[in-house]
Formats: structure tokens, sequence, C-alpha cells
């Protein structure tokens, strides 16, 4: 099969690499021409995945994506591997395409302007405004990119309301170490992805503050609950979020040390800067960028969203820890069912 994996970062060298170790043929795709041309002269990522080989079968591509560039010729899947930020600018030069489409950005992507009405989508909900006629779809669930291009057992999910797309994903990307599920609930699967990412930072501050492992526990479970909230009042169900993208994704970033987002958390804990937290990391935290939105999504449905509210109000300087960890243990005491 033909790949064309866009964007060159950690998660998508490495699902590249994974492709190409199954003998299909990717055209691996960087914005940054340097980039590109280095990974070329050295068959590795160095920026991004370093210490990882390029096997047979990748070829590098770079400069201004258009509908015909070379990175896309004769593919057969098209994964958009940026940041969420750069989702809507790949679907906009995918508009035409009749190949399926799926992306690996967990998060939602920021609101378009700074007006109060202004609202951040998830990454089916880009796709519907800039390019509708595209089948589309996510890979998604717990997998840290080092440990795929390792070759380590991981398991993800393939998420599209179109069985073409979902079948893509698994004829491209399922192999001996690496399983593929599909579902068709995309909303829960990108719900989950989006919001673990907020509550891994939770998690994150919580060990940096040597707050103990009963309250990591207490903020993943009543994270998964908040997060269950939330996907069930955007369309999801309810059963997704036991699955890969919900308790597995959040299970893994919550805890494990490899983790963007938690990091992030254990960094503001010992007193950096959000900015210096972030400058630190060199790769993406998409919890960073979607907290704000998570929150603003839950309160326009209706959706209580403690840990959330709290992670925004840290992120924005508006609380510091102590007085955030007293406001969630002093909420009046309720039903664990809700
Ligand atoms: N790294 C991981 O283990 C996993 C990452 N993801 C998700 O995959 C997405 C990409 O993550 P990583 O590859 O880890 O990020 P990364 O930080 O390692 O690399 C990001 C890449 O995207 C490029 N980029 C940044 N902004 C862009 C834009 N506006 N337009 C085009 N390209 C842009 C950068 O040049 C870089 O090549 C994120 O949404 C992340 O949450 C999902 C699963 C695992
Ligand atoms: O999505 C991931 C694991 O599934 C990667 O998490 P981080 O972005 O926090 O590193």
């Amino acid at each position: 099969m033909k790949l064309a994996v866009l964007g060159a970062g950690a998660w998508g060298t490495a699902l590249a690499v994974s492709a190409a170790k199954g003998s299909h043929e990717v055209s691996l795709w960087a914005r940054d021409s340097r980039q590109a041309a280095q990974m070329q002269a050295q068959q590795v990522n160095p920026r991004y995945l370093p210490g990882v080989a390029f096997p047979e079968g990748i070829s590098l591509e770079s400069g201004p994506l258009s509908p015909d560039h070379a990175a896309l010729k004769g593919a057969e899947l098209i994964v958009v591997a940026t940041p969420m930020a750069g989702l809507r600018e790949m679907l906009v030069q995918l508009a035409g395409t009749s190949v399926p489409v799926a992306w690996l950005c967990k998060g939602f992507e920021a609101p378009l302007t700074s007006a109060e009405a202004s609202i951040g989508l998830l990454g089916h909900e880009v796709c519907r405004v800039s390019a509708p006629k595209v089948r589309a779809g996510i890979l998604s669930g717990p997998s840290f990119a080092q440990e795929v291009a390792n070759g380590q057992p991981t398991a993800l999910v393939a998420a599209s309301e179109h069985a073409e797309v979902r079948e893509a994903l698994v004829a491209a990307f399922h192999s001996p170490m690496l399983r593929v599920y599909g579902n068709d609930d995309i909303v829960g699967v990108e719900v989950g992805g989006a919001v673990k990412n907020v509550l891994a930072i939770a998690t994150g501050l919580c060990d940096g503050l040597n707050l103990g492992l009963n309250a990591r526990a207490a903020l993943v479970t009543r994270g998964l609950a908040e997060m269950s909230r939330l996907g069930l009042a955007l369309g999801a169900k309810a059963e997704t979020f036991m699955g890969l993208s919900g308790l597995g994704d959040l299970v893994l970033t919550a805890t494990g040390d490899l983790s963007r987002n938690r990091k992030v958390g254990q960094l503001l804990a010992q007193g950096l800067s959000l900015e210096q937290a972030v400058a630190s990391l060199g790769h993406v935290a998409e919890g960073v960028y979607s907290a704000r939105t998570v929150v603003q999504r839950a309160r326009v449905s209706g959706v209580d969203m403690p840990i959330s509210e709290a992670v925004v109000a840290l992120l924005e300087g508006q609380t510091q820890p102590a007085q955030a960890v007293a406001a969630l243990m002093g909420r009046d005491a309720k039903s664990e069912s809700h």
C-alpha cells in the first residue's frame, strides 16, 4: 500500500517507520525543507525521533503542500500528522481528494477568533467545515511514539463513520506488534484524546507536588467521569470511554513519564512558568492549547468539569496549586455517579 504521512514530528515519523517495516511505501512530508534534507541524508529524524533508523520504503518530501504535491501522488491513504494547529490548513489542501484521510492529532483546535462566541472544534468538526466531502477519520489510542518506533506492543483505535477509512487504517498500520481496532464513534474517540491531555497536566502537577498515589488515582477516575460527561453531551457513546482512547489513553498519559502533557504539570510543580515549561519540551503538548476549549465547551453543554477548570485556572495563572487542590477537595459531597 502507498501512504502519505504529512508531518514529520515524533508521531508521524514513528508511524511512517512502523508502516515501512510492514513493507508499505511511505512518503513522509516535512514542512521544513532543511529538516527533510537532514532526514534524507541521515536516514533518521534527529530533531523529533532520534535513534530510530529509517527502514527501506520511506521517501522524504517537503515544500508547500498543494493538492498535486509529489507526496500525495498515488497515495491510497493520507495521514495528517501535524498538531491540531496545522490540521485545518492540511484539510483545506486535501478537500478535493477521493483518498481516505486520517489525522493523528489529539485536541481541540484553538478558537479562530478571540470573540466570546468563537469556540474550538474537534478534528471531525474542522473537517466538516473545511473538507466536507472527504471521507475521514482519526487514528488514536494509547501510544507513545518512541515505543511504537521501537516495535513495542501497542493497541490503537481507528475511528471513522466510514468503514473504508477504518479499513484503510487497519491495512496500513495493523502489524504483529501494533493492533488497530475499528470504532465508528469518532466523537467519543476525539473527546477522549483531547481531554486526557488536560488531565495528564493535572496528574503531572499532582505527582510533582508529591500529593500521593491516592490523589493520582482520584484524578484519573474522576477525570474519566468528567471526560465521559462531556463526550455524552457532544454525542459520543458511553462505552467508548472504557476503550483505548478513553481509559486506555488516560492511564497511559496521566501516569507515563514519556508524556509531554504530564511533563508540563511536573515542570509547573517545580515552579517553572508555563512558557518555560512549554519551551523546554521541544514537542507539542496539546493539553495546554485545548484546556480552555474543553472547559468552554463543557460550560456551553451544561457539563461540570472541575478538574479541567482547575487546570485552566492554573495555566492562566488565576490560581496556585495549593489553592486548586483545596478547591477540588472542598467541593460538596456528592454521589459517585454524578
Ligand atoms: N508523540 C506521541 O507519542 C503522540 C502524539 N500524538 C498526537 O500527534 C500530533 C503530533 O504530535 P507529535 O508528532 O508528537 O508532535 P511533535 O511536536 O513531535 O512534532 C510536530 C510536528 O508538526 C510540525 N508542525 C507544527 N505545527 C505545524 C503546523 N501548524 N502545520 C504543519 N506542521 C506543523 C512540526 O514542524 C513537527 O514536525 C499531536 O496532536 C499529538 O497529540 C498522538 C499520539 C502519540
Ligand atoms: O498521546 C499520547 C500518548 O497516547 C502522547 O501523549 P503526550 O502528547 O502527552 O506525550
